[in-house]
């Protein structure tokens, strides 16, 4: 009897090694992989083109990885569910992923099939998302220190044949990325900047708040970490056979955990994406949307140096530090007093590394929507002074202010007329006054958690809503001013978990 043809259906794992699906297939029969372009995800508006090209590369380079093996991937284009269905194979193996509603429920509908085996080798805890209070991190561990699956050996050409192309699909939809700096998709490229980061990862630590240091010596693996192209486990045990260990590990292996814990939240949770995770806080702001301010904030003419360099290096380069994306989100929510979710959805659009996981439930937390976060508002002028004090980041995203005076990049309206004659640049003209008030917005952001706080915490009485809302972090009192995260870089290290 012929081996069983086994579709090996890829979707956010675009890698050939450390690939659980792929591995049971070559042990049961006959692999046959596949992607499948879903118009709904090219309809949605949430992927810059940038973040399309980005998988388009990524599937480019795994179809060459496949043809190392022998193998090919076949594309194909059309609901998932109907051209599965349609394939001439006799079983389909997929890789569980944490995705949103509409992936959720698509994948609870196939995975019903008896013909549709799951695999999931991923550090989430699938079993179980009811249960109480349980300890991800042991599972998270667990998968840290479990080898990576070996990679195939020779594989059997694939029978089934492309319907599509990656150049079809782009011209379909009519993909042009204006976007700079992007990194290359696909894991070869991901591999080349693991490796390239394990030779630096000395610099890391001192990195990561200042936005420019951060763009040079943070590892920027986070596109590839989103759609696979990498494991976090294939990061982990790479640097911990080839960096030093020392605090620059450990700090960066926090980071793996966060995304590990990210993901098992939103896997717990799908309303992560579109609810306040604590009820009180449900349409906070929405009633006042301004669209004037959303604009500003979106295209940087916040009239705050370092909000706007950062929401236009989104815009550019689809990439900012964790300590810009945190800023901006509390700029946003805190001083703009603008509803979280248009926010957060602006950022997906646009980030390379866009993860529903990781995504939204920062924004619900830097946001305070869980009631167990703390209301954080960063200042955007301290952080000026503290993480860009010779303004290059400034000046790089915020051309209007490069002849400006270093000394008054953190408020640029107070720069007295005569420095602003002197320099050329008249703030009100040549770059935006600010748009709102800092004081007495950020006093009006105090005053409104301050009074939902009772509330918040009453509803977090309910079990159900404090699993949800609960974040490793926890335990991290309420406090009203920005911490001292000169060594974390506002995120926990590994002790913390
Ligand atoms: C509002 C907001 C939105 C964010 N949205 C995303 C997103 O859509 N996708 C995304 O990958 N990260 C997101 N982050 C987390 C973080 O900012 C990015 O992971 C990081 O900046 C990516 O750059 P890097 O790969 O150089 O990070 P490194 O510092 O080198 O970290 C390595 C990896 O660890 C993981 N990681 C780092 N920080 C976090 C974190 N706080 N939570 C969870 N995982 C983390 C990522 O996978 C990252 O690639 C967001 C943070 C905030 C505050």
């Amino acid at each position: 009897m012929s081996e069983p043809r086994i579709a090996v259906w890829h979707r956010d794992d675009l890698r050939v090694r450390d690939n659980a699906a792929l591995a049971a297939a070559v042990a049961d029969g006959r692999p046959c992989p596949v992607y499948v372009f879903d118009p709904q995800f090219y309809r949605s508006g949430m992927a810059c083109d940038a973040r399309l090209r980005f998988v388009h590369e990524s599937l480019t380079d795994l179809a060459a990885r496949y043809g190392d093996h022998g193998s090919d991937l076949a594309l194909f284009h059309g609901d998932p569910e109907d051209v599965l269905e349609d394939l001439p194979v006799d079983r389909i193996y997929v890789n569980r992923s944490v995705t949103g509603r509409y992936g959720r429920e698509r994948d609870e509908r196939l995975f019903d099939r008896p013909d549709v085996r799951v695999l999931a080798d991923d550090g989430i805890d699938w079993t179980d998302r009811a249960r109480g209070d349980y300890d991800w991190s042991e599972q998270a561990e667990a998968y840290f220190e479990r080898d990576p699956i070996r990679p195939p050996g020779r594989l059997s050409d694939n029978p089934l044949e492309s319907e599509t192309s990656v150049a079809d699909v782009e011209r379909e939809y009519g993909v042009e990325p204006e976007k700079v700096d992007v990194p290359e998709g696909g894991p070869s490229a991901g591999w080349t900047r693991l490796t390239g980061f394990a030779d630096t990862i000395t610099d890391y630590p001192g990195s990561i708040a200042p936005p420019a240091k951060a763009e040079r010596n943070s590892s920027r693996l986070s596109p590839y970490l989103a759609f696979g192209c990498l494991t976090p486990r294939q990061v982990y045990r790479y640097l911990h056979r080839n960096a030093p260990a020392g605090t620059a590990r450990e700090m960066f292996t926090s980071r793996l955990y966060w995304n590990r814990h990210y993901n098992q939240k939103l896997a717990d949770w799908p309303g992560w994406m579109d609810r306040a995770v604590n009820p009180v806080y449900t349409g906070l702001f929405r009633g006042r949307h301004d669209p004037e301010l959303v604009a500003a904030w979106r295209e940087g003419r916040t009239g705050y140096p370092l909000v706007d360099a950062s929401m236009r290096a989104l815009q550019e380069t689809g990439w900012l530090n964790f300590r810009m994306r945190a800023m901006c989100a509390s700029f946003y929510t805190y001083i703009l007093q603008c509803w979280w979710k248009v926010g957060a959805d602006h950022f997906y659009r646009h980030l390379i590394d866009a993860d529903a996981a990781i995504n939204y439930t920062q924004w619900q937390s830097q946001s305070a929507l869980t009631g167990v976060s703390p209301v954080r508002i960063y200042n955007p002028r301290k952080q000026v002074r503290e993480n860009d004090p010779d303004g290059e980041f400034v000046r790089e995203y915020v051309p209007e202010l490069r002849a400006f005076p270093t000394e008054h990049l953190d408020q640029p309206e107070k720069a007295p007329l005569a420095v602003q004659d002197e320099c050329g640049i008249r703030i009100g003209e040549d770059y935006p006054r600010p748009v709102v008030e800092l004081e007495a917005h950020r006093e009006r952001a105090r005053e409104v958690f301050g009074r939902l706080a009772d509330r918040a915490e009453e509803a977090l009485s309910d079990p159900e809503i404090r699993r949800r809302a609960s974040l490793s972090r926890r335990g991290g009192d309420r406090r009203d001013s920005e911490r001292d995260e000169t060594t974390s870089g506002g995120q926990s290290r590994l002790s913390e978990f």
